[in-house]
């Protein structure tokens, strides 16, 4: 039996005040450039899932927020590869500083209803509907 170790990633949607969710597009050469993401990335050894995210939306977004700031809201289950990827989608409403696009080719607000006319890898698509009954 071949056992896959689960590629666990951490992200966020960051919802402003009028419903809208953050998406960073992933830059040229990284896998799958071009498509919409939420912000994150992998959680790294010795790091929990939050403490991964907080510091990845730093470095990302030069933006900060606390643990208590992120509501677990819905998972991803899905085939990347030779790996399996595990997404964990957390919902933030309370952060300190404007995002900038630090990483990603450009940032953009959308409704989850607007995230459908949108290429996103393949795993964020499950999540669209369930942020829409969510937020
Ligand atoms: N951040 C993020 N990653 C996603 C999403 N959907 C999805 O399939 N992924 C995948 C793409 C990548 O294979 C993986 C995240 O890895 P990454 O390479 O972008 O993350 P990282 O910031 O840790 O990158 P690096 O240090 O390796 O450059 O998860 C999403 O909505 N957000």
């Amino acid at each position: 039996m071949t056992i896959i170790s689960p590629l666990l990633v951490v992200a966020a949607a960051l919802v402003d005040a009028d419903g809208r969710v953050l998406l960073q597009q992933r830059p040229p050469g990284k896998a799958m450039a071009g498509l919409w993401e939420f912000p994150g990335g992998k959680v790294e050894t010795d790091e929990t899932p939050e403490s991964a995210l907080i510091r990845e939306l730093e470095e990302e977004l030069g933006i900060r927020t606390h643990a208590s700031c992120l509501a677990p809201a819905a998972f991803a289950s899905e085939a990347l590869g030779d790996r399996h990827l595990l997404l964990l989608l957390y919902v933030c409403r309370k952060w300190q500083g404007l995002p900038q696009a630090r990483h990603a080719t450009e940032l953009k607000w959308a409704r989850p209803s607007q995230m459908y006319a949108l290429e996103m890898p393949p795993a964020d698509l499950p999540l669209i509907g369930l942020l829409d009954s969510l937020i």
